[in-house]
């Protein structure tokens, strides 16, 4: 077997499994990556909620990142719930001096299930200093109207908007994810040189924990492989796609259930008691 390429996650851990650094490492699995990864703090979480946040001290964070970055040489690399200031701000000094190749940034504010997830200055931090190190970052749109400081989007235009005003920010690239329309899922990718709206229909599931972390993780593997962003936001979405379909009959958990990381193509036994 050829050497895989090599990402790093630097986000929460998700005790249940569906989100943060446990959706980040499956995805990077499932698409064929090396993941390695740095925890920023670990969650009390099931598919019902956050129960507790016990955020890993920024330094720690760092060691982490050095490490991975001086031994395995990623070749992307993938930011989710960063928790406090002090490790937005002790990542985008890393991001400057270079070490955090094509930067993913899922900008993780709050869960699914309504939990912060983010204290507030991390916004500021994460807007001003780590954001223009970015090749892509992947707001839903939430988190875009957070950012910019403006109303959530009400229309396809108004996330057209914030695509391509996320670019003055100073990031490579924006996609704008989560609009809806008629039952269509839109997605808004933004470069300097183009905007391109996506869309496919929703899927009707209430397995759709962890959907953000698989689609930001997704693009940065495609990254990893050595596809355009364009290509990478283009495959995340088929990849998130058929992760949610294939969930959607599971019944995992009492809440929102995990999509499926599990590859098509498994090879685990069927049939089997074990
Ligand atoms: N029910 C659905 N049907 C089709 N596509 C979906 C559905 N839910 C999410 N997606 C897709 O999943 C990807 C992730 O977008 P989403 O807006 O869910 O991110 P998010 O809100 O950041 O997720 P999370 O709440 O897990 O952090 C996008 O490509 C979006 O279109
Ligand atoms: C550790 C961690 N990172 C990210 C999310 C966001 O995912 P979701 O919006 O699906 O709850 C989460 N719940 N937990």
């Amino acid at each position: 077997m050829r050497t895989p390429p090599v990402a790093l996650t630097v986000a929460g851990s998700d005790s249940g499994g569906g989100a943060g650094i446990q959706a980040d490492l499956a995805t990077f699995a499932a698409l064929g990556v090396h993941g390695a990864s740095a925890v920023t703090a670990v969650t009390v979480q099931d598919t019902r909620g956050v129960h507790a946040i016990h955020p890993v001290p920024s330094d720690v964070v760092v060691q982490q990142v050095a490490v991975v970055v001086s031994d395995l040489a990623p070749r992307a690399t993938k930011t989710g719930m960063l928790g406090d200031a002090a490790t937005a701000s002790a990542l985008a000094i890393l991001a400057a001096d270079g070490l955090l190749p094509r930067l993913v940034v899922d900008p993780v504010l709050v869960s699914t299930s309504g939990h912060a997830l983010a204290t507030h200055d991390v916004l500021a931090v994460m807007r001003d200093d780590l954001l223009p190190h970015a090749a892509v970052i992947t707001p839903n749109t939430d988190e875009a109207a957070a950012l910019l400081g403006c109303s959530p989007a009400a229309s396809l235009r108004d996330q057209t908007d914030q695509a391509r005003r996320l670019l003055e920010l100073g990031c490579a690239a924006a996609v704008v994810t989560g609009g809806v329309d008629a039952g269509a899922r839109l997605d808004v990718l933004a470069t300097p040189t183009d905007v391109q709206v996506m869309a496919g229909p929703g899927i009707d599931t209430r397995n759709d924990h962890g959907t953000g972390c698989t689609f930001a993780a997704a693009v940065a593997a495609g990254l990893a492989h050595g596809l355009t962003v364009d290509r990478a936001v283009t495959a995340a979405r088929a990849f998130v796609r058929a992760a949610l379909t294939e969930s959607v009959q599971w019944r995992l958990g009492r809440g929102r259930g995990p999509v499926s990381h599990l590859a098509p193509s498994s090879t685990v036994p069927r049939g089997e008691s074990v």
